[in-house]
């Protein structure tokens, strides 16, 4: 992936987003930053706005106010293979229609980069070829994709995101159909790109392994962002989730020196 963008720049600008629909906010006035290279996980109580704010970014719908920017320019400036060449997504839902093999799905994530019709190089199969590796599924090149289980199924879309060199990884919730190496094992290969990622979480605990900053949307505003040990405290918990929860700092996995919030929950919720 694109290892030029240095650290320090912006690689996605929210100003002041809001979204409404049917009368409804679904968002309210959402600002945030992501740097290049930055893994932000993004947090939040079901219906809080987290998918619809992902759509916003990936441009599958328009806010009704604010702006976005990707790498200083609106992201509305970009033509479509030019934003496509920047931005790449991983869905919750992997679509059903894909009548190809496992191969010639990957092989989609290198039509933003090539001109139409032109035909694959060794360099293209090369790239192929690793990202099925990656993802453990070189075995499975030849199979068709919607014969593949539903964690194989999102491990493709994985791969194809990879050979799709983006600069910004979005994924909501990459990994709802992942048996737990897996999810271990896709979210390190993601922060292991070096590029910006901005991904929806479930699990908090791997949210605050794996990320550098977190954000915590409820009923549609953000109502935290920060390191994870700032931001997931119990009184977060109790006020956004709802849950009674223990938090403690542990050394990360990848960094001794450095603490990571742990959460014990207790079994029960507040009403
Ligand atoms: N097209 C739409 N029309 C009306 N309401 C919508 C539409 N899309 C989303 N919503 C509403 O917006 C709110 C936020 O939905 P969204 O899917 O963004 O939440 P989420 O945080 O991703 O939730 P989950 O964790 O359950 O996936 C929900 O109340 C949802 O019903």
């Amino acid at each position: 992936m694109n290892q030029l963008v240095q650290a320090t720049h912006s690689m996605l600008d929210i100003q002041q987003v809001g979204l409404q629909m049917n009368q409804s906010y679904i968002l309210k006035d959402v600002s945030f930053n992501i740097q290049a290279g930055q893994f932000v996980g993004l947090l939040g109580p079901n219906g809080a706005g987290k998918s619809s704010l992902l759509r916003c970014i990936y441009r599958f719908i328009k806010p009704t106010s604010g702006q976005i920017k990707l790498l200083d320019a609106p992201i509305d400036s970009y033509s479509r293979q030019e934003y496509a060449k920047q931005v790449a997504v991983v869905l919750q839902d992997v679509p059903e229609q894909f009548n190809l093999a496992v191969f010639d799905v990957i092989a989609m994530g290198l039509t933003p980069h090539k001109p139409l019709f032109s035909s694959m190089n060794h360099k293209d199969k090369y790239e192929i070829a690793t990202a099925l590796e990656k993802v453990g599924l070189t075995h499975k090149s030849n199979q068709m994709f919607s014969s593949l289980s539903g964690g194989e199924k999102q491990r493709v879309m994985i791969a194809r995101a990879m050979v799709q060199q983006p600069q910004l990884l979005i994924m909501d919730e990459p990994t709802s159909h992942l048996d737990v190496k897996y999810q271990i094992q896709i979210m390190e290969l993601a922060k292991s790109l070096g590029v910006s990622v901005l991904a929806s979480f479930h699990d908090l605990n791997l949210a605050a392994a794996i990320s550098d900053h977190l954000l915590v949307l409820h009923n549609g505003e953000l109502k935290a962002q920060g390191a994870p040990s700032q931001v997931l405290t119990s009184e977060l918990l109790s006020d956004v989730f709802g849950v009674c929860a223990k938090v403690t700092q542990v050394p990360s996995a990848h960094n001794e020196q450095t603490l990571v919030p742990h959460i014990r929950y207790h079994y029960g919720y507040i009403q």
